[in-house]
Parts: C-alpha cells; structure tokens; sequence
C-alpha cells in the first residue's frame, strides 16, 4: 500500500442480486465494524439494487456505488441508467469501462472516458478498470495496453477525491488466476509515474486498486505490494465471509 492513501475494499456484485443478498451487506457491515477504520469499504450492486443498499448501509461503514452508468444525465436512452440517477440513489460511487463491459457491449476508451465525465459531474468517483488480455499479455504488451487506457480512459478532470483507478487483467478475472507480486508491483508503479507525469503531484494520492482472483489466501500478498492501495473483489464479494477474509489484510497494511 501507500502511505498516506487510505485504502479502498471495494466489491462489485456484477449482475448478482436480489433483495435477499441486502442480508449479505449487513453482515458485511456487522463484519467491518470490528476492525480498525483505516480503509473504506463499498458494495458497487446492480443498479436496481442501489437504492435499498444504500439505505441499509446508511449508518454502517459501507459505501454504495453503481457498476455503469450513460455519458449524459437525461434522454431517450432506453434502459440506460445516468450517474444523476445512481447518485439520487445514494451511490458514491461508479465503476466505469470494467472489462465485461468493453467485451460484451464494446465499450472504447473514448466511451469510458465521457462515462468517468458524467459521474465526476454527478459528484460521483469513477472507478477506471483497465488491464490487458491474455493475448495481449502473451505477446508482452501489458504496459503498452496499460499506457493507452490509461491516458485514454481517465479524463482530464480526474483527481485523487473523483478517480480510483482499478487495474485488473483480464486473464486474471474469475480464473483463479493471478499475476506475480513482481508483474503487479511493475504495473502499479508504472501506472503511478503515468499519472505522475500526466498530471504532477495532483494526484500523488489516488488510489490504485488491484482486482482478479483476490480472495482471503492471496489478499495479505497482493495488498501488501507498493502503490496496490486497495482491491476491486468480484466473486469473493458475495459472501459475507469472503469478504471480510480479505477485509483482515487491510488494517495491518494500512496506515493508521
Ligand atoms: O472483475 C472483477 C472485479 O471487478 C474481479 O472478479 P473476480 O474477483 O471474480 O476475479
């Protein structure tokens, strides 16, 4: 981790969830509350859900925050749902340009980018995923993929308080699979001197997030690497129990 960042836990339930998994956000909370509060932690649900987690997680620790969201605010854009929108829901937050969405609707770095926009302007923080595929990993081009999401998908505007940026391979996403402590810790450190140079010691403090594969066995191991200063949980976020195995890495790594 960093020092001097808190760290950010965040789950993204993808589309899982109905009313009965708010029972799961409650023992997360009843978990968490048991631990030092020196990182934050948030729950991105599907968006017919954010409502009545945000309202469950009112007085607890948790955050609320959405998976997506449209590039404008209002219009005929059927199905679409705005940052205006999950904001007045309560959500703190939206993931942004995950690599689900780049695959299954073909997402571009231009799109994700106008998408991390409007939930800036909706006071929401954009969670940016980036991250390479095995391919692209296979023929050595995880930096040079790093490198053009990066500059690409996170907007002028971004600062430590309205940007979290998530880098997770794509290879590593629901495999099992993870990169070694030497490749993440490569990645982390060149996406800080990306940011660095881009936009000065600005954004010395936003956080930079791993996610793929992290559970309670790998979390100590992963969170532990330099400028890792949180995790983006997928499959491990929706137990309870999941959860907080990787939530007891956090306080010994975070700064008090
Ligand atoms: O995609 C992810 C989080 O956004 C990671 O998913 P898994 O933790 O299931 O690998």
């Amino acid at each position: 981790m960093t020092p001097a960042i808190r760290p950010l836990l965040a789950g993204n339930w993808k589309m899982n969830g109905t009313a009965s998994a708010l029972a799961t956000l409650e023992a997360i909370a009843a978990g968490i509350a048991h631990l030092p509060d020196v990182f934050d932690t948030l729950l991105c649900t599907p968006a017919t859900l954010v409502h009545r987690a945000a309202s469950a997680a009112k007085a607890t620790r948790i955050q609320i925050g959405g998976q997506d969201c449209h590039t404008g605010q209002v219009g005929a854009h059927t199905g679409d749902v705005s940052a205006d929108m999950l904001a007045d829901c309560g959500a703190r937050f939206v993931i942004v340009g995950h690599s689900e969405r780049r695959a299954d609707h073909a997402e571009t770095d231009d799109l994700v980018c106008r998408k991390a926009r409007a939930a800036i302007a909706s006071g929401l923080t954009a969670i940016v995923c980036i991250g390479e595929t095995g391919a692209e990993k296979a023929q050595g081009k995880t930096l040079a993929v790093v490198e053009r999401q990066l500059l690409k998908s996170v907007p002028d505007s971004a600062t430590p308080r309205n940007v979290v940026v998530a880098y997770e391979p794509v290879w590593a996403i629901g495999t099992g699979l993870t990169p070694t402590v030497k490749d993440v810790a490569e990645v982390h450190r060149f996406m800080r001197d990306q940011l660095s140079a881009r936009f000065g010691s600005e954004c010395a403090g936003m956080r930079l997030l791993y996610g793929g594969s992290v559970k309670g066995a790998n979390a100590h191991e992963l969170m532990g690497i330099d400028h890792v200063d949180g995790a983006l949980v997928g499959g491990a976020s929706l137990k309870a129990e999941d959860f907080l195995s990787i939530a007891r890495a956090f306080p010994a790594l975070a700064e008090a």
